[in-house]
């Protein structure tokens, strides 16, 4: 399998070539040249899979080509052995024709690990068939930084660098991250916003000496691994639920798009979907995008389900290179002027093909609070702050009652104890091998947003160069 840059002026590569690269030379983000189909017969040949199965036969055609093709199955099993519940990702049944697609079973309690899970073996595997090193360096608003941290930590080929906004991550978030003691990890608490931190991770990788004298990678969704494992619970749920006889929706608490997009790739490729709900809270340039196809940043404000404190989604720029016709400079354009003018906007005629495909929804921390409470009322779940967000988008825009709904729970309760002590009055417990988080020894250093001594930090620290020196 061949990837080309959303921009169109970097080369095409490999899957091998595009997991180390993470962002397109040409600042892209790379997709497949084409998607591989699940016919029908196929997603009828998945049902009674179990999850390793389904992923390893979902995944097989993006990663042909790759030096890692005859481990694929074992790296994919292996990746999956660790998750708390045999299901991996659990559908729990909350009403007649309602469901929660449970994401948080992975070792860092969000829906994260499910790729992350992945992507730390099939680097390790990729960089040691090669015999090369890699710097990873991430942005994150809590989720990715902890699973990255998770999966990556002790990897003797590998230095993670990973960026959160300082005081905008919840403390269990920010203690998953720091309290992990691993020579190769570090974490930096920047002083801005989400948006700052994923804005310094382009820079460093759009600067190619730098990029290149470090061996920079991605593990963020920028890099199509993460977005192809996220494909794989799709297919796993529509096909619990009866696809390819019945068609199924999806509501998708969203802040960069790559959740959803991965359910986007789903569908490009086959899989029956009513549309997708793009879930938003306070921080709703999405919602406001379907509402009146004008992206307009504003500044970002800090709620109950900071994962989602994001403006710039990013992407959604695979999106756009599929709305503008695959033209990569039509995307560089469109998203040129929009970091410059802080927005654009897209025809009608767009907006229609748009909105075929997704719906917005948003929702603030008032109403965040209540649907925790709600659920918790009428089903018992525990809900923690996204997945409400999701889940009450879902039953805001359900069109056919008739179709499954199904909303992707992208956290664990624990994670989130203020908000849900809030709303129904009990902290959720963190598991046992969690307990002590509080009391271990945190390990970060603070930076501000500055592109110049994030480089000098980094410089100085990571493995690559130092032995290249
Ligand atoms: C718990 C949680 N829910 C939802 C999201 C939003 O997902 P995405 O950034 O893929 O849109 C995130 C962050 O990625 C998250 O950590
Ligand atoms: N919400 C994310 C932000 C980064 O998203 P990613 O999917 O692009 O890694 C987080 O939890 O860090």
């Amino acid at each position: 399998m061949r990837y080309i840059s959303t921009r169109g002026q970097a080369p095409a590569l490999g899957f091998d070539e595009v997991l180390l690269a993470g962002l397109a030379r040409d600042g892209g983000l790379y997709l497949p040249e084409s998607w591989p189909t699940l016919t029908p017969d196929r997603l009828r040949s998945l049902a009674g899979l179990s999850y390793p199965q389904l992923a390893a036969a979902v995944m097989r055609p993006f990663v042909t080509g790759s030096a890692i093709e005859d481990r694929f199955d074992r790296l994919v099993a292996e990746a999956y052995a660790g998750f708390e519940h045999s299901a991996v990702t659990p559908l729990r049944q909350l009403d007649a024709n309602d469901w929660l697609l449970e994401l948080f079973h992975g070792p860092t309690l969000a829906f994260k690990d499910v790729a992350m899970q992945f992507l730390g073996r099939i680097f390790d595997a990729v960089l040691e068939a090669r015999d090369e090193r890699v710097t990873i360096l991430g942005a994150t608003s809590g989720d990715t930084g902890a699973a990255a941290v998770e999966a990556f930590a002790g990897r003797s080929r590998i230095d993670l660098f990973m960026l959160h906004p300082e005081g905008r991550v919840s403390e269990v978030q920010r203690r998953q991250m720091t309290t992990v003691q691993a020579d190769n990890v570090h974490n930096l608490a920047v002083r801005g916003t989400f948006d700052d931190c994923q804005d310094l991770v382009k820079a460093c990788f759009n600067d190619h000496g730098f990029r290149d004298g470090l061996h920079l990678s991605a593990v963020n969704s920028i890099n199509w691994a993460r977005v192809m494992a996220q494909i794989v619970y799709y297919v796993a749920s529509a096909v619990a639920l009866g696809a390819p006889e019945r068609r199924v929706a999806f509501a998708v608490p969203t802040g960069n798009f790559g959740n959803v997009f991965a359910g986007h790739a789903a569908r490009c490729m086959g899989l029956p979907m009513e549309r997708l709900v793009v879930a938003s809270n306070s921080n709703d340039i999405l919602a406001r995008f379907f509402e009146r196809g004008e992206m307009a940043i504003e500044s970002v404000v800090p709620t109950l389900s900071p994962s989602m404190d994001i403006q710039v989604s990013s992407n959604f720029e695979r999106l756009l290179f599929e709305l503008l016709d695959g033209q990569g400079a039509a995307v560089a354009e469109t998203l040129t002027s929009f970091r410059r003018e802080g927005r654009f906007a897209l025809p009608d005629a767009v907006m229609e093909q748009v909105r075929a495909g997704f719906d917005g929804y948003r929702l603030d921390d008032e109403g965040t609070v209540a649907e925790i409470a709600r659920c918790y009322q009428t089903c018992g779940a525990v809900l923690d702050p996204h997945s409400a967000v999701g889940l009450a988008a879902a039953r805001a825009r359900r069109d056919d009652p008739a179709v499954p709904m199904i909303t992707l729970a992208t956290a664990h309760p624990a994670k989130f104890p203020d908000a849900v002590e809030r709303a129904i009055g009990q902290r959720p417990a963190l598991p046992p091998r969690l307990a002590d988080l509080h009391e271990r020894p945190e390990c970060l250093t603070v930076v501000p947003a500055d592109e110049t001594q994030l480089k000098a930090f980094i410089g100085a620290r990571a493995r690559v160069q130092t032995e290249a020196a």
